[in-house]
């Protein structure tokens, strides 16, 4: 039994001008116990509409989805029980509250009484670092610090799956380093994690499959590494002490876009195929340029170039 199992999905809206939008598409996928698998989407692809359905906010139009077996719409009682759903931002706290009154509210809107909920949620600041600044209201407090409030708040009952929607966006890079760094202890401690994100390095960092969505539909589905590989993204090849003229014999090559060279000599150069990148590379090996590294696709290149396609396709 997978953790999460979300088959044939499909949500539609009304829109404002009562045209009909479709958030989500006959979407399918599994997430495994202890796994964490990034949603990797631009904006409005569908991600929080997921997110939704399978926290039991929003019923879908067709399709089913499951949570450690059990049906979100028929059994969305058990299913709260076994899932907790991360904000990002300034959603679903109070910030007039302090953290400890935020948790004990939302423990005891989750159906935790009395001693066991304050007990709970003494254990969660003391686990996220947010012991110290407790009792201070939480409009007080740093991104970083809301966010492990989100957290705390998604983990009162102890959920096995968690669902993340964009949980680090607008972050500064240090803060989201150590949201990351808690999320990993969650895989660790066994959690199953669905990670809704458009940041692609983070996906890349945390995630051992991610699934591309857009328009509602599935485009992708992977190993971040396969993702990489499986594609002609462009690599970069960056060289130093190249000339106008060496520049201009590699700018003819098909499949290479030349940005360069700076006054000191500098060209970054986009090569789509092998056969491009050795004509390149022997082109300025030949000229006696030395300075030369090859990187290859990252996972925001190789959405992007995925997205773009899909574009065209449309
Ligand atoms: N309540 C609603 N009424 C009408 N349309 C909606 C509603 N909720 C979502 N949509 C539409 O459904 C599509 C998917 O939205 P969704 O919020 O799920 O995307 P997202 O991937 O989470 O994007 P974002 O990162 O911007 O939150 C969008 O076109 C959105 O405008």
């Amino acid at each position: 039994m997978s953790a999460v199992h979300v088959e044939d999905l499909s949500r539609r809206f009304r829109g404002r001008k009562g045209q009909e939008v479709t958030a989500l598409d006959a979407v399918s996928l599994r997430v495994e116990e202890g796994e964490v698998v990034g949603l990797l989407g631009p904006n409005g692809a569908g991600k929080t509409t997921l997110s939704r359905i399978l926290t039991t906010l929003l019923l879908p139009t067709s399709g089913s989805a499951r949570v450690e077996g059990l049906d979100v719409v028929r059994e969305a009682t058990a299913v709260r029980e076994r899932i907790g759903l991360v904000l990002g931002g300034e959603r679903g706290l109070y910030g007039r509250l302090t953290a400890r009154q935020n948790l004990r509210y939302w423990g005891a809107m989750q159906g935790l009484t009395g001693s066991h909920c304050r007990t709970r949620a003494d254990e969660l600041l003391e686990r996220l670092g947010l012991a110290a600044r407790a009792d201070d209201r939480v409009e007080t407090y740093s991104r970083g610090m809301v966010q492990r409030v989100h957290l705390a708040r998604a983990l009162l009952r102890n959920p096995r799956v968690l669902i993340m929607d964009e949980p680090t966006s607008g972050m500064d890079p240090h803060a989201a380093q150590g949201f990351r760094g808690l999320v990993e202890e969650l895989r660790d401690g066994g959690s199953t994690v669905l990670l809704a994100t458009h940041d692609m390095q983070e996906a890349q960092l945390l995630c051992s499959r991610v699934t591309l969505i857009d328009h509602g539909r599935i485009l992708r589905e992977g190993a971040p590494k396969d993702l990489l590989t499986g594609l002609d993204s462009p690599r970069t090849v960056t060289a130093g002490g190249v000339s106008a003229v060496v520049a201009g014999a590699v700018a003819g090559i098909p499949g290479v876009a030349v940005e360069g060279p700076t006054p000191e000599g500098l060209v970054t150069l986009r090569v789509t195929g092998d056969d491009a990148v050795s004509e390149v590379l022997r082109i300025l090996t030949a000229a006696g340029v030395h300075e030369l590294s090859v990187a290859a696709p990252t996972l925001a290149e190789v959405y992007r170039s995925i997205i773009e396609d899909r574009e065209f396709a449309l």
